[in-house]
């Protein structure tokens, strides 16, 4: 496998009002050439922040350290231009707010012609038409018109699928999919699934996918990564965590998956100002032992459990 991106040691604080926010504790993990990684994990644990990371797209007084090393270049060391660069034409990213991703001045059509441009030397009305058949492909309900509508225009679900045409514009060699299809109806669901399965399959394009949804994990990836309260518990391949997964809060997430999520885990996930000692899920373990209370473990053949 050929590694292009690693994420290295990834640490990330938030100085709030109510104290330092933690959202991301030495995270580590390497994505290979078109291949598709999930992170999954509870709402609040650092899915989101750790993209951000990627993208350098965190939030002004965010304190970062470790590396995010992207075909062979720390993106921590590029400057604010060659970074609008790398997310120009390496890295696209499909937002959870995905209303934050288009300028409002401007209608949804001539922001995707203007993507289609930079990639491809092409007429306007060429890139009109590339434009109109992506948003065709994304089930853009009557193309033509929404082409010339403005994204305050657009419902949350059909802008979603226009950041997905954007991104399938922009033929990234990374594409980072934050929840994807929260905002989309089942059957529009099930179609943007396979458009993603289909384009990443093209372009060879890696996938790194964000979800709670483990499903949506399981149709998409290969490898998985489950965050809790910050840092990674368990990874490997998704194939042998989803037969077997080690960490008790892996267990209790695949649990309350396959009770269709109708067995939610018990307890609160922790403040990320106050963690509790040792391991942080600790408070909600069924198989808490003395050291988990003090100690918090180390990863050990992909688990970050004392058991
Ligand atoms: N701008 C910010 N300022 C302060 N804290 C923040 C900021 N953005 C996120 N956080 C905090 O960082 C932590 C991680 O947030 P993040 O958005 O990465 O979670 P997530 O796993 O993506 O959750 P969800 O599934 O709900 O999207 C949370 O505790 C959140 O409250
Ligand atoms: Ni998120």
């Amino acid at each position: 496998m050929v590694i292009f991106c690693d994420i290295n040691n990834l640490n990330v604080s938030l100085p709030t009002a109510s104290g330092v926010v933690q959202a991301s504790r030495d995270v580590s993990l390497t994505i290979g050439k078109g291949e598709a990684h999930c992170i999954a994990g509870e709402s609040g644990c650092g899915k989101t922040i750790v993209a951000l990371a990627i993208m350098r797209l965190l939030p002004k007084n965010a304190i970062t350290r470790g590396k995010i090393i992207f075909n062979g270049t720390n993106l921590f060391h590029l400057s604010e231009k060659e970074m609008r660069d790398i997310r120009g034409n390496h890295i696209a990213m499909v937002f959870e707010q995905p209303q934050s991703c288009f300028n409002p001045v401007y209608t949804v059509g001539d922001q995707l012609s203007e993507a289609v441009r930079i990639h491809e030397r092409c007429s306007s009305s060429a890139a009109r038409e590339k434009a109109i058949t992506l948003m065709t492909q994304v089930n853009i309900p009557d193309p033509r018109k929404r082409y010339d509508q403005y994204p305050h225009e657009y419902s949350g679900g059909m802008v979603q699928r226009a950041m997905i045409a954007m991104a399938m514009a922009l033929k990234p060699a990374l594409l980072i999919a934050d929840e994807p299809t929260t905002a989309l109806d089942v059957t529009t669901r099930s179609h943007v699934v396979s458009l993603i399965k289909t384009f990443v399959a093209e372009f060879n394009t890696a996938l790194l996918l964000i979800t709670h949804d483990l499903g949506l994990a399981f149709q998409l990836c290969e490898n998985i990564s489950i965050m809790y309260a910050g840092r990674i518990v368990e990874s490997g391949q998704i194939e042998d965590i989803q037969k077997m997964p080690q960490h008790p809060y892996t267990q209790a997430l695949m649990h309350a998956f396959s009770n269709d999520a109708s067995a939610p885990i018990g307890g609160m996930a922790p403040e990320l100002t106050k963690l509790p000692t040792g391991c942080p899920f600790h408070p909600r373990c069924k198989n808490r032992m003395r050291i988990c209370h003090e100690v918090e473990p180390q990863v050990k053949n992909g688990v970050r459990c004392h058991l």
